[in-house]
């Protein structure tokens, strides 16, 4: 696993050269904080790319549970690796557990939050969560829904508020059923 440290001096200095480069005055009162302010938000907004969303599998709970287990509406949000901008909007995760192989509900929206906090695409949210569990779990099956508003839809360039995109990935026998997909998407729709 990438075990990076941010430089956040670095970070410091860019965010000032961008205030330079804008035509604003870094030296000014208001801006005098903001490149240090710019970087503590920084290793927040991307504190997921020093952190491996497997180790949420460890604890394993014996319940021999072999039905649906679906945690929806788990806010999150990631930073568009285009623009650099947030993507906000809601996680709905359901699996279908195997030889009593359950986690904490709770790791569900902590591997959410892992893989949100980096530069990425939804997409590859999406899928990088439900791989994970197929992985870690060995379920049955395990589906993952997104849903999140891009701001740099939203606030420049298409200038689409408002507008939604919705992805997802289909693992298991989620893929073969589309009964339990259908329940999955009523139970996410309720
Ligand atoms: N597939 C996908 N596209 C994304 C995501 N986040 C942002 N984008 C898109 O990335 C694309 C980048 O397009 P470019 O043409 O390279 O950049 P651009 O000139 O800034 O594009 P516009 O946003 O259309 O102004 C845009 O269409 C964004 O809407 C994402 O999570 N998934
Ligand atoms: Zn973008």
């Amino acid at each position: 696993m990438r075990q990076q440290i941010m430089d956040k001096e670095k970070i410091a200095s860019a965010v000032k050269m961008i205030l330079e480069a804008i035509g604003d005055d870094p030296d000014r009162q208001g801006l005098l904080d903001t490149p240090k302010r710019v970087a503590n938000m920084y290793e927040e907004v991307f504190a997921g790319l020093s952190k491996n969303p497997a180790i949420h599998c460890e604890t394993v709970f014996e319940e021999q549970h072999e039905e649906m287990v679906l945690v929806k509406d788990i806010p999150f949000s990631s930073m568009c690796e285009h623009h650099l901008v947030p993507f906000i909007g809601e996680a709905h995760v359901a699996y279908i557990p195997k030889n009593g192989r359950v986690i904490g509900l709770s790791k569900i929206a902590r591997i959410v939050d892992d893989i949100s906090k980096r530069p990425q695409l939804q997409e590859r949210i999406t899928k990088s969560v439900a791989d994970l569990l197929m992985e870690e779990l060995d379920p049955v099956g395990v589906m993952v829904v997104l849903e999140a508003e891009h701001m740099c839809m939203s606030i420049r360039g298409v200038n689409k508020q408002g507008a939604k995109t919705v992805t997802s990935a289909v693992r298991g026998s989620f893929h073969s059923n589309s009964k339990s997909r259908n329940e999955v998407l009523a139970l996410i729709n309720k």
